[in-house]
């Protein structure tokens, strides 16, 4: 039978170090089988012979140190060979983190902290992934923080999270998300409440610092923290809050001169301040792309990666839920209590009352065991859509 369209087959032979960069047609989907060599995407290792599935609008970058042949079937909007990357560079910067693991454990100290940072669309997360995945191929255990709270990788958009990282991201399915430690922020960018932001990053650090005491091993593997890409005024300033609270040892910056130069400036002399070039090969993303990206990951949240989970339909009385909002309308100062300012208004809770306004709503269930803890400051357990 002849190939229709969407069968298409194309062969690669890849030279050491160089990359196959591909991206899959919107409602396409491109099996990848690597037929001899060694390869990785986003350094996470190929099996040979294995088929791998990517669904539409995945950007794909398979690199391999060795030389490998690879096939594609399946309709790309894109597939070239790239043999400039930035690959080596990021490599070192592993080795270093590395042994700066080996250090902490002759020492008994703390691993690497290390903070990716820069503008939006220059592989932040891409680079973060690599680090963690790196790590993992040692038998490291580092913690991966997510800040980016629009395009967050490991719960879904709107939250601050952490997760222990065993072992290295599935090729498909990307992070194993076991038991990872979640915070409600509930905007897409941390411009829509920074104090809450950088109140959520203190509490997370609080709370990694105590996991790392409590664990060796985590404590050698270190953290690697990826940000969201907003580098100006507040957000920068939320950058340097949460260096300070994670007391990290390394920023990388990636790309940007500009920020570089600010973070040496601000950053303490102990803090080393690298710049990294970005790789050719990552994909700037529209704004409505960001959004159908948020969108599939809480499609992914509810229905797992190949609809593997079933969301469940179930009632609760309204008198069984307490329902909370953070941030009370900001008050001019003068008509504050004597002692608050309008600053703590964002980072009040606020209970609401059901109505139909919640409807289609995402809401975040709370660990809180009563609502006078500070809910805020609670980690979620998991997420209902009214
Ligand atoms: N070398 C590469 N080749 C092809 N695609 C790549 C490469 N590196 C990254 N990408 C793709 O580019 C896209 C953007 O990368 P990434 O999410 O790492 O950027 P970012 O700086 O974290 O963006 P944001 O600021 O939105 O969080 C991703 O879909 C990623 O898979």
């Amino acid at each position: 039978m002849a190939e229709t369209k969407d069968e298409t087959k194309q062969d690669f032979k890849l030279e050491t170090n160089t990359e196959l960069r591909f991206e899959v047609d919107a409602n396409g989907t491109i099996k990848l089988e690597m037929i001899t060599g060694k390869a990785e995407i986003f350094g996470s290792e190929l099996v040979e012979g294995k088929k791998y599935v990517f669904t539409s609008g995945s950007k794909v970058a398979v690199f391999t140190w060795h030389g490998c042949t690879l096939t594609l079937v399946g309709k790309s909007e894109v597939a070239y060979i790239a043999k400039e990357t930035p690959m080596v560079m990021y490599l070192n910067v592993h080795v270093a983190l590395e042994q700066m693991r080996q250090k902490a454990e002759e020492d008994d100290t703390r691993g690497p902290r290390v903070m990716v940072v820069g503008p939006t669309d220059v592989g932040k997360s891409t680079l973060c992934k690599l680090l963690v995945n790196f790590a993992a191929r040692l038998g490291r255990s580092p913690v991966l923080i997510e800040l980016d709270v629009g395009q967050n990788e490991i719960a879904v958009p709107g939250t601050v999270a952490a997760l222990c990282i065993e072992r290295p991201s599935d090729v498909e399915e990307g992070y194993a998300v076991v038991a990872p430690l979640v915070y409600h922020f509930g905007h897409k960018s941390p411009q829509d409440n920074t104090q809450l932001y950088n109140l959520l990053i203190t509490r997370l650090a609080e709370v990694i610092n105590l996991r790392c005491e409590a664990n060796k091993r985590t404590n050698i593997g270190g953290v690697v923290i990826n940000t969201c890409g907003w580098v100006r005024g507040d957000g920068y300033r939320s950058i340097v809050h949460a260096a300070g609270a994670f007391e990290v040892d390394v920023v990388i910056v990636l790309d940007q001169e500009r920020l570089h130069s600010e973070l040496v400036r601000d950053m303490p002399d102990f803090v080393k301040v690298v710049l990294l070039p970005k790789s050719g090969g990552v994909v700037e993303r529209s704004q409505k792309g960001r959004m159908e990206s948020r969108d599939s990951k809480i499609r992914e949240y509810f229905y797992g990666v190949r609809n593997s989970c079933y969301p469940h339909t179930f009632e609760v009385k309204f008198n069984e839920v307490k329902l909370f909002k953070v941030g009370a309308p900001v008050l001019p100062d003068s008509m504050l209590p004597l002692g608050m300012t309008s600053e703590d208004s964002r980072t009040k809770l606020v209970p609401l009352e059901p109505s139909g306004s919640l409807i289609h709503h995402v809401l975040s269930i709370s660990m809180a065991n009563s609502d006078e803890e500070n809910i805020i400051q609670v980690n979620v357990a998991g997420f209902i859509v009214v």
